[in-house]
């Protein structure tokens, strides 16, 4: 299975990239963001965990956690955000685990994952290629506070709480400019779909085909049954 890692910065148009890719190529996303939320649903062991170190003072009148007013708190204090990733961090990880590896079971070909923190995570190790969905520093500012209703210096607050998005840029094997006009993106979209779902695979990603891995289960299995019943016959 080839598995797709795509990154980008707070509000530089990953869930546009990703909706499209579903939408338009039919390509499975896992989501970390949805993940995430998932994970602090009221009563789940994230949630715990959360209410734990952040009191009930983050809490809705009907027991849900106020996101709007968490996010005040993690993206004005670095200290603060640490406890959150440490305490959410763990969960997600759980829940993206699962989920490829329930896409490795089934057979898909091509897993996108949809994680902002991909490279802050390390998780791009596990993923080739890496796309940046990048877009200019005004660009992204604007369309965070036009989206979320930010003043600017939560917009600002959240955008330093990521590394930046050139030095991801930097980083990535494919990246998708997406300063300019919807229309655009989807001509880039398409362009890189073409190349992940026709390049050949690479050794790595033969190496943990499930094909390949069931090979060598199956093989296991059968000189191990071969053996017991030789030394049995030969005792
Ligand atoms: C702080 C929370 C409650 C704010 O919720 P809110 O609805 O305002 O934002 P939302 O979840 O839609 O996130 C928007 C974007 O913020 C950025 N972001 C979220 N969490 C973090 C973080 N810990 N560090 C840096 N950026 C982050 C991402 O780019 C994300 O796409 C929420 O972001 C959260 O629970 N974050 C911790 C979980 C996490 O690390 N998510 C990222 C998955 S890799
Ligand atoms: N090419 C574009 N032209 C105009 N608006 C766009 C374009 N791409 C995305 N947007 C808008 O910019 C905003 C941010 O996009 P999106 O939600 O996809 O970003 P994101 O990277 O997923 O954000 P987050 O990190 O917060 O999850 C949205 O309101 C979206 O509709």
């Amino acid at each position: 299975m080839r598995v797709v890692g795509l990154t980008g910065g707070i509000a530089s148009g990953k869930s546009t990239v990703s909706k499209e890719l579903r939408d338009g190529s039919g390509l499975p996303v896992v989501d970390a963001d949805k993940i995430a939320r998932a994970a602090l649903r009221k009563n789940t062991p994230g949630y715990k965990r959360v209410l734990k170190i952040f009191g009930k003072g983050i809490l809705l009148p009907d027991g849900n956690v106020d996101r709007e007013k968490l996010g005040n708190i993690v993206f004005a204090d670095p200290a603060q955000r640490k406890l959150l990733d440490r305490a959410l961090g763990p969960v997600i990880a759980r829940t993206m685990l699962w989920d490829v590896l329930k896409h490795w079971i089934a057979g898909t070909p091509v897993l996108v994952l949809d994680v902002p923190l991909l490279f802050e995570t390390g998780m791009d190790r596990y993923t080739s290629p890496v796309v940046v969905v990048w877009v200019d520093a005004d660009t992204e500012e604007e369309r965070l506070i036009a989206r979320d209703g930010l003043s600017q210096e939560q917009a600002r607050n959240r955008i330093n709480s990521q590394r930046s998005l050139d030095w991801k840029r930097e980083k990535a094997d494919i990246v998708i400019d997406n300063s300019g006009s919807l229309e655009l993106t989807q001509q880039q979209i398409q362009e890189f779909v073409e190349k992940i779902t026709t390049a050949p695979l690479s050794w790595k990603e033969m190496l943990c085909s499930r094909n390949f891995v069931g090979s060598v289960v199956a093989v296991a299995i059968a000189s191990s049954l071969c053996w017991r019943l030789c030394s049995k016959r030969d005792a």
